[in-house]
């Protein structure tokens, strides 16, 4: 079912001052900001090779993260992404298993402009997991 980590993701508070961090004291190269309203994030990447690192602040008075946030005002590790060949297929195998799919179930664009969906925290460990479909 799983394929690669896609990304591990940070939400903060302050995406500049996350990025002046990890530009200046760790030498990463961080892409631009880049705003998804439809996800209520503004979010960069940064490239490791072997997988990504997403930095993400809230976007709006309602955003997703706004909750995170308010537990972790200095922000915190916030979910990881796996990749699936098949995102319609797993989602259905996992709602069969009884698995929690977040939102209204079905996959929306994500910032790879790839189909994404969320699986609740409480079934996965306590960590928020994303599946992006490659
Ligand atoms: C797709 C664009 C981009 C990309 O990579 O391409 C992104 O990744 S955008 C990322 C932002 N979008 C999302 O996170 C969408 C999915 N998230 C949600 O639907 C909510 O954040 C949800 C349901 C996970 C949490 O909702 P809320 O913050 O309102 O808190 P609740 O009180 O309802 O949470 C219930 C329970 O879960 C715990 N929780 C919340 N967030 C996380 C988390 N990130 N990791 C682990 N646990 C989390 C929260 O503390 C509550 O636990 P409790 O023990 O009841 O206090
Ligand atoms: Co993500």
């Amino acid at each position: 079912m799983l394929g690669r980590l896609n990304h591990v993701a940070i939400a903060v508070p302050d995406l500049a001052a996350a990025v002046a961090v990890y530009r200046n004291t760790l030498g990463a190269r961080v892409t631009e900001p880049q705003a998804l309203p439809d996800h209520g994030v503004t979010v960069v990447f940064i490239e490791l090779g072997n997988t990504k690192i997403e930095l993400l602040e809230p976007l709006g008075a309602d955003s997703t993260i706004a909750g995170f946030l308010v537990k972790n005002p200095a922000g915190g590790m916030h979910h990881v992404c796996y990749e699936v060949d098949d995102i319609l297929a797993t989602r259905d195998q996992l709602k069969a298993a009884g698995t929690r799919i977040l939102g209204d179930g079905e996959p929306k664009i994500g910032a790879h402009g790839k189909p994404v969906l969320f699986l609740h925290p409480k079934d996965f460990q306590g960590t928020l997991v994303e599946l992006e479909q490659v």
